[in-house]
């Protein structure tokens, strides 16, 4: 069993967007900026939002982190989101999800001008990633492929099962495995909750993307030997056993599933912090202009 580390590959990317960075800043005399707008007070949201800022600073782009109480109405966000657009200084924006009930995410999405929707979920970069033309890519599956592409893993023709079809998670990640490119050209099983018999379906898959949320779903029994699987998930549990009071837990079983592996990312310090890098490698190219034209 070999591992998919997170944090080698994340510090290695991070390098590179920092030299690329340098570059762009001294020829324009201006760093990437990215806003993140946080709404109410997820644990989890801050410590993303925190790290995403943080890693901002690392490679050298200006970020700004907007707050509002978790009672901001939605008239009042998508106003900042509209303003926010029209700020020829601000490359990239996203909203952090989850949102509070009162707020619809999909209003949300749809107000970000595509050009700066570095995190990948407006309706047009979906679209445009469907049909292999430039875009950004959501953020989490962006850097699987990244991960993939850095362990050389040769994906084509092999029969890759997801499971879990979150707009931002899920049904992204099944276009690319399926697309005509390196990584890519895999057969795809797309699963959710109401597929039969999971766990045949599961067992089909030389490479599993387990995405649904659920502390050790992906149980050995559904994984078939030699499988490289891909743990997407985050379930934060309270802890006595830690400094911070809580605990992650992916959606794999790993303890049991990583001795019938090939390949397998751990949580934390897999896909996670490959998420973080896909988001930056995003708001350079929005500095840049070169997935949309600047203006
Ligand atoms: N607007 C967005 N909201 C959310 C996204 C997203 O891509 N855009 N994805 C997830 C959360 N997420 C990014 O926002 C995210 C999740 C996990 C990590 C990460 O670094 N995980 C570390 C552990 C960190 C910890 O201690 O909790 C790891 O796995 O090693 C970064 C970003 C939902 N919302």
């Amino acid at each position: 069993m070999n591992i998919l580390d997170g944090k080698e590959v994340s510090t290695k990317i991070k390098e590179d967007i920092k030299v690329e960075t340098a570059a762009f800043t001294a020829a324009s005399g201006r760093k990437p900026h990215l806003v993140a707008i946080l709404v109410g007070n997820d644990g989890g949201s801050e410590t993303y939002v925190a790290s995403k800022m943080r890693n901002c600073e690392l490679v050298g782009f200006e970020s700004t982190n907007i707050r509002y109480d978790v009672e901001v109405s939605e008239a009042e966000l998508i106003a900042k989101i509209q303003e926010i657009n029209k700020d020829p200084n601000i490359d990239g924006l996203i909203v952090q999800l989850p949102l509070p009930a009162h707020i619809d995410p999909d209003k949300v999405t749809e107000a970000i001008d595509h050009r700066k929707d570095v995190d990948g979920f407006h309706p047009i970069n979906l679209g445009r990633m469907q049909r292999n033309l430039p875009c950004f890519i959501p953020a989490t599956p962006y850097g699987i492929m990244l991960m993939l592409a850095h362990y050389g893993i040769d994906t084509a023709g092999k029969h890759a099962v997801v499971v879990g079809r979150s707009n931002i998670v899920g049904s992204p990640m099944s276009i690319l495995l399926a697309r005509n490119s390196n990584p890519g050209n895999c057969t795809v099983t797309l699963t959710h909750s109401k597929t039969k018999d999971l766990k045949t379906e599961v067992l089909r898959g030389d490479i599993i993307v387990a995405a649904i949320g659920k502390k050790n779903f992906v149980t050995a029994d559904m994984v078939k030997d030699g499988a490289i699987v891909i743990d997407v998930g985050i379930n934060r549990e309270n802890s006595t056993e830690t400094k911070s009071g809580f605990k992650l837990y992916g959606d794999v079983d790993f303890d049991n599933v990583a001795p019938k592996a090939s390949w397998i990312t751990p949580v934390p310090g897999g896909v996670g912090l490959m998420t973080i890098v896909g988001l930056l490698k995003n708001t350079l190219e929005a500095a840049k202009g070169t997935i949309y034209a600047k203006g």
